[in-house]
Order: C-alpha cells, then structure tokens, then sequence
C-alpha cells in the first residue's frame, strides 16, 4: 500500500528553489544513477524500523518510533500558525500528529475512526506528546507487520523513497549481481560475498535494537567499501602499468653536474632529501617513464631535489622542464636554480607569459634548437609555439593548481618523458596511497636543520592595534613582515578592496616603514616587481592576499600576520605559516580571529596552533571534514569513494594488494568491476 505523504509534494515553494527534473530517468541521473545496472550500488543513508509497535505509553522523546492508532479527532488550527491537529490514541495512550504543511483534503483523510500505522520521533509539545509531519499510512486491521527494516535512500527533490524503493528492487532482481572478486581472494581477505552483502544492506532483516545495527551490517559495508576502494586502485594502479610500458630515455648519471652542484651548496642535504633523490636518480635510469610524485611539508627543500633531478637530464644531454603555477612562484625557482646551476656553466631557460614576444621567441628557438637544456617557467611552456629538441623530464610543481589539460600537456612535448610531481601539500599515507595510487610516492618528512619553530599565536581581532605594534618591532630589528588579508570567497573584487584598505591603513599607521602590496590582479611584471623588493628588504611590509600561499621563500621575514584567519583553511592556514621560520631568527605567526567563531572554525585554530608538522594537520583536517581539499581537482565534483573511508588504512592496503594480483591474473574480472564500480568516471583519475 502506498503511504500518504505528510508533506505535500512540491509545496510550499521556496523562492530559489532547484528546479525539480521533469523525468524519473533525469532524476535519478541526479543521483548519478545512469542505469539500472547503478540502482543497486546505491544504498541507503539509514534506516526506519517498521517492523514492530511500540505502544504510545512507551513512547521515549527523540527515539523514533511505530505506532498503530486510531484517530479521535482532527481538525485546523490557527493559533500560533495555520496547522492540521490529530489526536490519535491506541489502547495505552493518545498522541497529537501535527502538521503545518497539509493539503486540506487531509483532513478527510485522517477522519475519526481511521487506523493508522505511524513514524516518527515523539517528542514533548504544547498539545501533550507529539509527533511533526509523521509519516502515516492507513491499514486494515489485519495488515502484517514487515520483517524487515525500511531503508531510507539519498534522494533527490521530485523522487519519493518509495518509488526509489521499488525501483532499487526490481534491479536487484533483475541485474547482475555475480562476484568480480574472485572466490580465492575474497576468502584471503574475509570479505563477504556481493550479492547478499547488498541484499542485506537493501533489506535488513530486523534487529533487536536498532543499536545492534551497525554491527549487524559491519561486513556487508566492508565488503562494499572494498569494492570501491579495489576499483578506485584498480584504475590508477593500470593507468600507472599502461604508462609504464611505453618506452623512455635513459639518463644515466655520470655525476659531473650533480656532485658540482652538491659540492658548491652552502648547506649538506637532509637525510630524506638524500633518500628522494636517491629514489629519482634510480628512477631515471629506467627505460620506462619515471612517474613519481615528490610531496614535502613547507620548506622541507624541495627545488634543491628538483635541480638534481634535472642535472641527472643534463649530463646525458637531455632537457629538463620545470612548470610552476603562478609567476612568483616560477620566477623563485628561476632565480634559486640560476644561482645554483650557473657557477656550473650551465644556463637556465626562463619562459613565463610577460615576456617580451622578442624574448619570448629567443626562449623558444634556444629550448627547440636543444641548446637550453633546462627550462623554468609558468604554462607558457605549454603553448603551442614551445617544442623541445630532447626532453627527458617534466617536472610539475603544485600540480593540483594546473587543470588536466595543462597537466597532460607538459609532457606530450616529448613521447614519454620521466615526470616528476611536487606538491607542498603533506597527504597523509592512506590518502596518498589511495589517490596517488598511479605513482611512485617520495616523501620529505624532515625540515632543513637549524630552523626555530614558528610561535603561533591567536589574537582577537579586537587587539590589533597591539599587532601592529609588533610589526613595528619587528622591522627596527631589521627582520620582514607579511601581512595576509583575509580571503573572501565570495568575491575576488572585495577581497582586492580589502587587501587596499589594509595597505592604506598600515601604511598611515607605520608612516616610517617601507609597505608593499601584492595581489593577484596586478600585472606579472609589478607583481615580480614587488616580491623582488621584498626580496631585497627594499619593502619590510608586505600586504598581500593569498598569492603568496605556496612557495615564497623570504628568508628574513620571521612575522606573519593572517587577518581573519577563521576563514582559512587548515592546509592554507599551514601553507602561509610555512613563509616565516624559514631562517634562524625566532619566527610568529598571528592569527587574527574575529568572534563569533563557527566550531569548526575553533577546531580549525586549534589544530593550526597546537601542531607544526604538516602531515600531523593533514589528518587532522581529514579526521576532521574529509579528504576534499586535498584532492582539489582531481576528481573534481566526481565522489568516486561514496562509502569508502580514507582513514580505514587496512582496507586502503588490503584493495591495493587485491588490485595488484587481479590485474596480473585476473585482468578480465579486473575490467569488469571497474565498469561496475566507476561508470566511467577513471577519466577523473587518469589525469
Ligand atoms: N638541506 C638543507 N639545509 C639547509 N637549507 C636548506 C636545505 N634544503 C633546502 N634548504 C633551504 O630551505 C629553503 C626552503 O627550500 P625550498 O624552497 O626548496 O622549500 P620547499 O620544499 O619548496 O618549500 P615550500 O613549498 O614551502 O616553498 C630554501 O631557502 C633552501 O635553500
């Protein structure tokens, strides 16, 4: 029998709401559910327990419940607002159903004498215990109670559960449901089967006590989220074997340029500085494409690892690219390697999109002729015009800031170049494992040695003033300050007006200071302009918005200040400290907070200023609010992990290891369960 809907469908309209898709095939495409061959991978949020009654008089306030009544009376009331008022009683005691969306009709509907079957969660009001917009439906007397439990679906606006319900069932019946696991495998890993993992989880049988659930049901959703998980790896560790089948140059060091460069470097390499470069210096001497990613917490000593990498290229005369975001970021690694790789007679190109079109021509006939054989620069090294006579690496910093085209572009300038992948942003091992599943990851996990912690401290916004005397202190002492503006989201015009503001002000309230402003809408060649000042110590205040998140390394700037500092980001909040503390003076960073702060907001601040290591915030952020902002536009709007979690590193372990032996020995049951599980989102992945 079909339940009578407490709340009338398709009213009230909220003014903006989404339009509600015209059909069921448009709405369930909504849910991503393209076929019928996706309804039964699409489980339920919860469930209803309808399957037993509880009598009214043990109805437990908030404990949602079935009740089997009879209506006594219904009617309209107006006071305090228009609603629909019915008494209902069983043998034990009366309950009020109270409505305040209803159709008039109703009213007829809940006519005294009926019986009904009701759910909902009880609760105290002013007309004795209650119940809002329950759900309810009318029943014989003799109606049997269901044995199983109602799974309540993730819906969309126009789609009841009942019809999802139905739906989801037939294609139960209908799909094919067989087990791409195979038998041996799934037996090593105890895992459950499939087919009656989802049947359980469609139809759980009753339970006891609804708390007894998740336990009941814990195999059925490991298998599941292995499933997912074995898919997910099971793409990248094949988009990771297709790459590594084609063919690459081999570029054996001879470690002329290498150990010139180590015995002119004012400092020695960390210990996980040497063991990354250890693990890319094998790498390319593979005739297969190196596909590693290099990830380092702030100021770990990244570009130091890079330059060897490309002086590897070099001593076999191969070219080596090195791709970077934005402008500053790319001319900071420019300068840094030109310093280090001139004293050896060798000469970096530089490409970036302000060049002249004079200097920009001459870069690229010395990058195609192959007598530049190292290159820096921003995407203007992807452009159409720029060919490479011999590129032998690509080397992509911050990665996830470029989009897939770029991303692909870089190395489609040579047939299968070696990659390398810089990222500044720590991933936990789970996370890392899971989405970098198509790389070799290597990992720096310690800081250059002789570097003071960065003191954090929180600060009311109500104090500014004191902060602004800090930064005068600290500019008589000859130490720099960045000052950060607050990022508004909504609008990147208010931002810029803000970051202007703030720069008058400072500048009217430290007259005797040199002041800088750095945004994102200024020209390249006055953005350079500034940082080079700053650089120089020319500018000792430098205001800016976020564009100096990654990379910017002044290491005479030992005061950050961030304003508004609730409204970033854990991994930002980590980014933009890691600008100060990079020398040996004892470097603060102030957070600037305004109240009230939303509670996420407060555990933000405190993760940020109880912890210094960038991995330890990485999963913390994840414990916190899921991998999303790591991932950035990777799989950009795609959830391809629906139920599987990050955290849950044994099973992360356990589908890597399964996906390994099943593209080696089962590589037919391997294509069928990614069909099954990824409906063609590994697009996503492949980039
Ligand atoms: N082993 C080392 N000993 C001392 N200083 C080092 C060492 N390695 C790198 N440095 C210096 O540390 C600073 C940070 O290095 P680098 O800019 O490469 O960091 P990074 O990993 O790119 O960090 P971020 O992404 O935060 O900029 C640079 O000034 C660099 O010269």
């Amino acid at each position: 029998m079909a339940d009578a809907r407490s709340r009338p469908r398709g009213k009230p309209k909220s003014a903006g709401a989404v339009p509600v898709p015209a059909t069921l095939p448009a709405r369930l495409a909504r849910l991503g559910l393209a076929g019928p061959g996706d309804l039964p991978f699409h489980l339920p949020l919860r469930y209803e327990d309808e399957t037993r009654i509880t009598p009214v008089a043990e109805a437990v306030a908030g404990q949602p419940a079935q009740f089997q009544v009879e209506v006594l009376d219904c009617e309209i009331a107006f006071r305090p607002r228009r609603q629909l008022i019915c008494r209902v009683a069983d043998g034990s005691g009366a309950l009020v159903l109270r409505f305040l969306n209803f159709y008039p009709s109703q009213q007829k509907v809940l006519s005294p004498g009926t019986r009904l079957r009701v759910f909902g969660e009880p609760r105290g009001g002013f007309f004795g215990d209650e119940l809002i917009h329950p759900r309810f439906r009318s029943i014989q007397d003799d109606e049997p109670l269901p044995d199983r439990l109602t799974p309540i679906y993730p819906t969309t606006a126009g789609l009841g559960q009942n019809t999802l319900r139905r739906l989801i069932q037939k294609a139960m019946d209908q799909a094919d449901l067989s087990d791409t696991l195979p038998e041996e495998l799934r037996r090593r890993f105890s895992l459950e089967e499939l087919a009656p993992s989802l049947q359980a989880l469609h139809q759980p049988p009753a339970v006891v006590a609804m708390d007894e659930l998740d336990q009941t049901l814990a195999p059925a959703w490991r298998r599941i989220r292995f499933d997912e998980l074995l898919a997910q790896q099971l793409s990248l560790r094949q988009a990771y074997a297709a790459r590594r089948a084609r063919n690459a140059v081999v570029l054996p060091p001879s470690g002329v340029l290498t150990d010139g460069l180590l015995r002119h470097l004012p400092f020695t390499l960390t210990a996980a500085q040497r063991r990354a470069w250890q693990e890319i210096a094998a790498d390319l001497v593979q005739p297969h494409p190196m596909q590693r990613l290099l990830q380092g917490d702030v100021g770990s000593g990244k570009t130091i690892v890079a330059a060897l990498a490309m002086l590897q290229a070099a001593e076999s005369g191969h070219q080596a690219a090195l791709m970077a975001p934005t402008e500053i970021l790319a001319e900071q690694h420019y300068r840094k390697l030109a310093a280090w790789l001139e004293p050896l007679g060798l000469t970096v190109a530089w490409l970036t999109g302000s060049l002249k079109k004079s200097e920009k021509t001459a870069m690229a006939k010395r990058i195609a002729s192959g007598e530049a054989l190292l290159a820096v620069g921003t995407h203007a090294l992807i452009e159409d015009e720029i060919s490479f006579a011999r590129l032998g690496l690509a080397i992509v910093d911050e990665q996830h800031r470029f989009g897939v085209r770029q991303r692909l572009a870089l190395k489609q300038k040579a047939a299968a170049p070696h990659q390398l992948t810089m990222s500044a942003t720590p991933i936990p091992r789970t996370l890392a494992m899971s989405y970098y599943a198509d790389m070799d990851v290597s990992v720096l996990d310690e800081l250059p040695p002789g570097r003071t912690p960065v003191l954090t401290k929180l600060v009311g916004e109500g104090r500014r003033h004191e902060v602004v005397v800090r930064v005068r202190d600290a500019c008589r002492e000859g130490r720099q300050v960045y000052w950060v503006c607050p990022l508004i989201e909504e609008s990147e015009t208010l931002q810029l007006k803000t970051a202007e503001e703030t720069y008058a002000h400072l500048c009217a309230e430290l007259p005797e200071l040199r002041v800088g402003l750095v945004h994102g809408r200024l020209r390249s060649d006055d953005k350079a302009a500034v940082m080079n000042a700053f650089l120089a110590n020319e500018v000792q205040v430098l205001v800016a918005t976020t564009v100096i998140e990654v990379g910017v390394d002044v290491p005479n700037a030992s005061l950050m200040i961030i304003e508004h500092a609730e409204r970033f980001g854990l991994s930002q909040l980590h980014q933009l400290r890691g600008r100060v503390g990079r020398g040996s003076a004892e470097s603060v960073c102030i957070l600037l907070y305004a109240q009230p702060l939303s509670e996420t907001a407060r555990q933000r601040l405190k993760i940020i200023y109880e912890n210094t290591d960038g991995f330890e915030i990485a999963r913390q952020d994840l414990a916190l609010r899921g991998p999303g902002e790591f991932i950035g536009s990777r799989q950009s709007g795609v959830p391809l992990l629906r139920y599987a979690q990050l955290e849950d590193t044994a099973l992360v372990e356990a589908a890597r290891a399964v996906a390994e032996i099943m593209l080696r020995d089962h590589p037919l049951r391997g294509a069928q369960h990614m069909a099954r599980w990824l409906r063609g989102a590994e697009e996503y992945l492949k980039a």
